[in-house]
């Protein structure tokens, strides 16, 4: 009896999880990239020749080159990401190929950390490591080490979507004054409702906000835009957490604020470039908290996110809408 199988998928991850793709195996045969990145775009473009789907992750992007390599029978793309910026979407739209992304699988976990960061970057959890490595402990002083109280404070959400909405949800446990934010446009009122949330313009949220985050997608209007000048109209004791992508910070910029002690302290899941080297003058800074993008490097989430990929490329191989689409 023949096991052929109609469809083909190009797994270009080395580790997906395999319960994440089972689902793939009754009508598709899997082809998995077996080379890390960033040296595996000559084994991805020739297993992609004859693919059906493809699901895309790493660093490479996924443009025309990969495109005219899969050939004219590919008919979905999925990312295991939120963000969509390892593919190259007009060209994609152009070609008509459905591409799906599986943000609302990462929430949770990217919430989680985001908070981590908050409350590491307000209280000092860097700096005092650093105390303790270098025998500087005192234990004499009661204004040594203070940081940022969270209860009463304003806390503001540059991007107020699934992730933002998830870190609001947390906070509300930590007796938090107001929750502000800018998006472009307005959550529902009862979203409002539920965080006490209100929509502000953008020197609002700068001038208000006690602790910023920053959880919104990197575009044209995001790219670099908190600078110097934005920094400048920032509490001196706000903390700055970004989860969104690096470069919406100009990092120069902000090393230079919190260096100077313009604005208090920065958690960063999310750097640039990334990775970021050893040597970066960021890390030399006692108040900043760093992670190596690690928002949703959860096993549950990775494996919820293959599986959303993969249900995704189901839905596009059977001409059907994608359960998660990202356009
Ligand atoms: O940053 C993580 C993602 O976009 O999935």
């Amino acid at each position: 009896m023949s096991t052929t199988k109609p469809f083909k998928v190009l797994i270009a991850h080395t580790d997906v999880p395999p319960e994440g793709i089972e689902i793939l195996k009754e009508q598709c045969e899997i082809l998995q990239v077996i080379n890390e990145p960033p040296k595996n775009r000559p084994e991805i473009l020739e297993k992609i020749r004859g693919a059906h789907a493809v699901i895309w992750g790493g660093r490479d992007i996924l443009n025309a080159e990969i495109l005219d390599a899969a050939g004219p029978q590919l008919k979905a793309v999925s990312t295991m990401s939120s963000g969509i910026n390892n593919v190259d979407v007009p060209e994609l739209k152009k070609r008509g190929i459905p591409l799906g992304s599986t943000p609302a699988m990462l929430t949770v976990a990217v919430a989680d950390l985001t908070v981590g960061l908050l409350i590491a970057a307000a209280r000092r959890f860097q700096e005092g490591r650093r105390k303790i490595d270098s025998d500087k402990w005192d234990k004499d002083h009661l204004n040594w080490m203070l940081g940022q109280d969270i209860r009463d404070s304003t806390v503001g959400f540059y991007g107020f979507g699934g992730i933002g909405q998830a870190v609001a949800k947390r906070l509300m446990g930590f007796d938090i004054k107001r929750m502000l934010y800018t998006t472009r446009n307005r959550v529902s009122q009862d979203i409002e409702e539920r965080f006490n949330a209100k929509k502000v313009d953008f020197e609002t949220l700068l001038a208000e906000s006690d602790f910023l985050i920053i959880a919104s997608p990197l575009t044209k209007e995001t790219l670099g835009l908190f600078n110097a000048t934005v920094f400048n109209k920032m509490k001196e004791t706000a903390v700055l957490v970004n989860v969104g992508r690096g470069k919406i910070v100009n990092q120069d910029d902000l090393y230079e604020a919190l260096k100077s002690n313009r604005i208090f302290a920065a958690g960063l899941d999310v750097m640039d470039p990334e990775p970021l080297p050893s040597n970066d003058k960021l890390l030399t800074l006692d108040n900043v908290v760093v992670t190596p993008h690690v928002g949703y490097a959860t096993r549950r989430t990775r494996v919820d996110a293959a599986n959303l990929a993969s249900r995704n490329v189901l839905k596009g191989l059977a001409g059907e809408p994608m359960l998660s689409p990202a356009y």
